[in-house]
């Protein structure tokens, strides 16, 4: 027994046999045979990976033994070696034994050891093949279970709930609406400022239609161009345009059974607001370069920031389109209209982001709340996203102070509170905002954290002013400060 791979030489002249086993001995465990008889002997008792076989036997000659072995070891790779190289005979074994090489006598020691290689190679990939077949056919209902549950995890991920906000929020408003189009098979329009969940209202609307086991698709129609936009939507036939070099199914053709989502509706051209306006009268996709047209039943939701009836008013949006697009028109209100979706918003985030980024941080500072709150995030959620990102990106602690605020927005906050919220249009959500829940102690504490960050900022620091104002004394104040972590020294530094 050794590692060698094992190998049969079958011949009925035990000369031959000994010669070409001598050569292969070196690199092979080789097993010899005087016939087919004996030859089938030992296949019965050993594991060969490739047979050489003399044609001419007596009795059985190497091509009838070929043949069955292809028919009980199909894996055994079958080599002829022979004297006589009459084509019939050659086509004959190929066919009846399914014969991998034909070695011709007299042979080079060369390539009886190339042969036996290649042979031994083909054995083990064939093997390493079947394994993995295997292994795949084992893993597929895993694989399908796998598909089952992420399709149930993007369900439970797009549907309105997901979008946070408190009891109270004017979101709730534009959700029920949603809400009650999903059900109807009708375009929506959606509208907001950017990063105020167009997309994910989008989306909630389509994973409570009847179309959510059909495909989502969106595309930004801002960031294209007329032509590749035209193509991206209605697909292409190969060489319509440079650059086409094969026919490609467009994103219409694509969400077919499903619902597409057009963002920045808003800035498409006169021009492509009449292809698109064609395909919403007639249903009908014809690719860029196609003669025939196709149909597709896809539901439409479009998204913009601008007011879009705006735009029709200035004649930059055609009405009849608009009327297509908008058999409902939701809103979806800034988070500055929605101060009270800041902290479960922020809290929300911070929990997602810490643990897609494994860090573990138990929440913010009285203070860096307060100061959230206070900010009028003109990027809409989708900024502070990317704030608390930072936040937590920066901090070496278990809570995220002020001071990991980025200085825009430490500027901003502290400049509206220093001016009493002169510039109304930066800043229109109130200083303080009262908290929405939690046990009554708590949401008394993080009141009164707020009235000391709006009151220390406001007196620009000044602590003997600031404990003035609240009749306090300045041990009083500095004990309250120091407990709520608002720290008007460091805080200082930042903000001017
Ligand atoms: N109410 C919400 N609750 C949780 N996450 C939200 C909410 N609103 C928005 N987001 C998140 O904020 C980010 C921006 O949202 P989305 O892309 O839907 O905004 P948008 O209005 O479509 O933006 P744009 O106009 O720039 O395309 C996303 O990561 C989204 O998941």
């Amino acid at each position: 027994m050794n590692d060698l791979p094992p190998i049969l030489v079958v011949d009925d002249e035990p000369r031959s046999v000994e010669v070409m086993a001598r050569v292969l001995r070196e690199e092979f465990d080789v097993h010899v045979a005087n016939g087919a008889e004996a030859a089938l002997a030992v296949l019965n008792a050993h594991w060969i990976q490739a047979i050489f076989c003399d044609q001419r036997m007596p009795g059985m000659t190497g091509v009838k033994l070929l043949a069955d072995v292809r028919q009980r070891w199909p894996d055994i790779v079958r080599i002829i070696v022979t004297g006589y190289t009459d084509p019939d005979d050659m086509i004959e074994a190929i066919n009846e034994a399914g014969i991998y090489q034909y070695i011709t006598k007299p042979w080079h020691p060369d390539q009886l050891l190339l042969a036996a290689r290649n042979a031994t190679q083909l054995f083990a990939m064939q093997r390493e093949h079947d394994r993995l077949s295997l292994e795949l056919r084992l893993a597929r209902p895993a694989v399908e279970k796998r598909l089952v549950r992420e399709r149930a995890l993007v369900r439970e991920t797009y549907h309105f709930e997901a979008l946070v906000r408190t009891q109270g929020s004017p979101l709730n408003e534009t959700c029920h609406q949603a809400a009650k189009a999903a059900t109807f098979d009708i375009p929506v329009l959606i509208q907001g400022e950017t990063g105020t969940g167009k997309e994910l209202l989008a989306r909630a609307i389509h994973y409570a239609s009847q179309r959510a086991s059909g495909p989502f698709l969106a595309v930004n129609c801002g960031a294209i161009p007329d032509t590749l936009l035209e193509s991206e939507l209605f697909g292409h036939k190969k060489g319509s345009f440079t650059g086409a070099h094969a026919n490609r199914r467009g994103l219409l053709e694509e969400a077919d059974g499903g619902t597409l989502l057009l963002d920045e509706i808003g800035d498409i051209s006169p021009a492509f607001q009449v292809k698109l306006l064609r395909f919403l009268q007639e249903g009908e996709i014809r690719a860029v370069g196609a003669n025939e047209s196709r149909r597709a039943d896809v539901r439409i939701l479009s998204a913009t920031h601008r007011d879009l009836r705006e735009e029709v008013r200035a004649g930059r949006f055609r009405e009849d389109l608009y009327f297509r697009l908008a058999a409902m028109a939701l809103t979806m209100p800034p988070l500055r209209k929605r101060p009270g979706d800041v902290r479960v918003l922020a809290d929300h985030l911070l929990d997602t982001l810490s643990a897609r980024h494994g860090r573990r941080v138990h929440g913010f500072t009285a203070e860096a709340m307060t100061c959230l709150m206070d900010y009028d995030w003109p990027g809409n959620v989708r900024e502070l996203q990317n704030e608390v990102l930072r936040m937590l990106v920066l901090t070496e602690g278990d809570l995220l102070g002020a001071d990991l605020l980025s200085p825009g927005v430490l500027h901003r906050v502290a400049g509206a509170r220093a001016s009493g919220h002169a510039d109304g249009e930066a800043m229109e959500s109130p200083t303080l905002s009262t908290p929405e829940s939690g046990p009554l102690q708590e949401r008394i504490e993080r009141i009164e954290a707020q009235i000391l960050m709006e009151t220390i900022v406001r007196c620009r620091w000044n602590k003997s002013r600031a404990a003035k104002e609240l009749g306090l004394s300045r041990v009083g104040l500095r004990a309250k400060l120091e407990r709520y972590g608002i720290a008007p020294d460091a805080g200082r530094e930042t903000i001017q």
